[in-house]
């Protein structure tokens, strides 16, 4: 049995997943927390992804393995290849500012929609690139590569090449703001306007193509059986690697619930969505993945838990206990600004209490309403009529979740097996790269749950009047 190896090194934990390339049957698995914050140094990456190697028995047995990681982090280094300074992740608002001046340079918002695909906002690289211009000029000069989470990680496992190695793949360098998924090319234009200088880029692999080889023994790869290489599949962005993970196949969507919401499909062209809602990233196939992102998705229910002094299943519970639309009460849940829309300084607001709805159970449900009213507002961008809806990430592991979410979103909502998406999908990415056929292989996937409830009037139309206020 040949084996593959899938990492998700997401914004609060790194995953392996360890698959038989074949098949796609899960053989182990393992994981390992990041710390929170905002801003972290990517020696913590590769730690956890080293101890969540461990925990999932090792990859020593495994043929090729391939990195997904969460989106959009400023990752600079010097000329030797060392870190210049914390990587600034994609929900630290503090270069909303710059993206406001960016898209103004450059012409406006349809400027950046034409030339990226995207409107900027400060999840965007080019715009922390543009705040370290700004606030750390000495950090900018040194900066000698830029590259992104999964790019930095797959070098590391390569036995960090000098930076001249570096590499990407379409999905994530979509991410960038400064590489167009229309013509599948850098704009250095770009990069030097964020940053008064064009710092090296990673190369942007086809998606089954090699990015390198691990070595036997090299930290976080322990020994290779027979002496063998570990063969690196390009990697992709999380969101990217999801999308193959769960086989989105055309016609369908699908929310992710996460440290932050997305929204989802493949699409055989580039979009450029001039409103900013949309985000035009490419896929890790050669396609396209429109893609919606909300900052508050799995970590408001955390929060909802919290103040409630309950575990996230006895959130779930007192959430089904409230009556649908939480007797009135509703929670626009921006608690760390908001990204879609583009709110980086707003803070969350809870409106309606009366006395009839101060209970646990109807904030427990404000709490899940008002989360999946922000996801429900990036399915209508979109603005596609979905065959199917499909719900992942962290998230969906709830109960009340589940059973919400067709209300909220006035339509069924197909639950996949709980599992890591992100991680599957790296791991089929490895796979593709073994197979070297023109399309990644097929695995068997069982049946999704279907999920289905009557829509609640005006649960949508007061979240939006309330949000339009902030
Ligand atoms: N049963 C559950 N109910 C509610 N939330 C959950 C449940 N299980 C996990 N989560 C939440 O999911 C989030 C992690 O989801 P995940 O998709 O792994 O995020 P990321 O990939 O961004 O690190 C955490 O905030 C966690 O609290
Ligand atoms: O910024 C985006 C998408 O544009 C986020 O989706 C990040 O990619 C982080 O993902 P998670 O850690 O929430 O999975």
């Amino acid at each position: 049995m040949t084996l593959v190896a899938g990492v998700d090194s997401s914004t609060q934990s790194c995953k392996v997943v360890v698959r038989d390339a074949e098949t796609g049957r899960l053989v182990r698995e393992g994981r390992a927390p990041h710390p929170a914050g905002t801003e972290i140094h990517p020696d913590h990456w590769w730690n956890a992804l080293q101890e969540a190697v461990a925990a999932a028995g090792g990859i020593g047995d495994v043929a090729a393995l391939s990195v997904a990681a969460q989106q959009h982090g400023m990752v600079c280094l010097d000329e030797h290849g060392e870190v210049v300074r914390d990587a600034l992740l994609w929900n630290d608002t503090r270069s909303a500012r710059a993206a406001d001046d960016l898209v103004t340079e450059l012409g406006g918002p349809a400027a950046w929609a034409e030339a990226t695909g995207s409107v900027p906002v400060a999840s965007f690289t080019v715009t922390k690139l543009r705040w370290l211009a700004e606030h750390e000029p000495e950090n900018a000069a040194r900066t000698a590569a830029v590259c992104l989470p999964h790019d930095w990680l797959t070098w590391r496992l390569a036995g960090s090449p000098g930076i001249g190695a570096l590499t990407t793949d379409r999905g994530d360098a979509s991410g960038t703001g400064y590489w167009s998924p229309a013509t599948g090319s850098y704009r250095p234009d770009l990069l030097k306007l964020a940053m008064g200088h064009t710092p090296l880029v990673p190369r942007v692999l086809d998606p089954a193509a090699q990015a390198g080889e691990a070595h036997a023994g090299a930290p976080g790869v322990g020994p290779v059986a027979g002496g063998a290489l570990l063969r690196l599949a390009p990697g992709t962005g999380d969101n990217m690697a999801a999308a193959l993970g769960a086989g989105l196949l055309p016609g369908d969507v699908v929310v992710s619930i996460g440290t932050s919401g997305t929204v989802f499909a493949c699409a055989d062209a580039p979009s450029a969505d001039a409103s900013g809602a949309v985000a035009g990233f490419a896929d890790a196939t050669g396609r396209f993945l429109p893609l919606v992102c909300t900052l508050n998705a799995a970590r408001v229910l955390d929060a909802a838990a919290r103040i409630l002094e309950v575990t996230p299943a006895g959130l779930s519970d007192l959430a089904l206990q409230a009556p649908p639309g939480a007797g009135g009460l509703t929670l626009v849940p921006y608690l760390e600004g908001e990204r879609t829309p583009n709110k980086p300084d707003a803070s969350g607001s809870l409106h309606g209490l009366r006395l009839s709805n101060s209970t646990p159970a109807h904030l427990a449900r404000a709490a899940v309403e008002g989360m999946l009213c922000g996801l429900a507002d990036g399915l209508d961008a979109l603005g596609l009529d979905p065959a199917r809806v499909l719900l992942i990430g962290g998230g969906a592991r709830s109960e009340a979740v589940r059973r919400i979410a067709p209300s909220v979103f006035g339509r069924p909502v197909l639950v996949p097996e709980p599992g890591e998406y992100v991680a599957d999908g790296a791991a089929r990415q490895a796979a593709w790269l073994l197979a070297g056929t023109p399309e990644p292989p097929r695995w068997r996937s069982g049946d999704p749950e279907t999920f289905e409830a009557e829509p609640v009037p005006g649960v949508r139309a007061r979240y939006a009047e309330i949000a339009a206020t902030i």
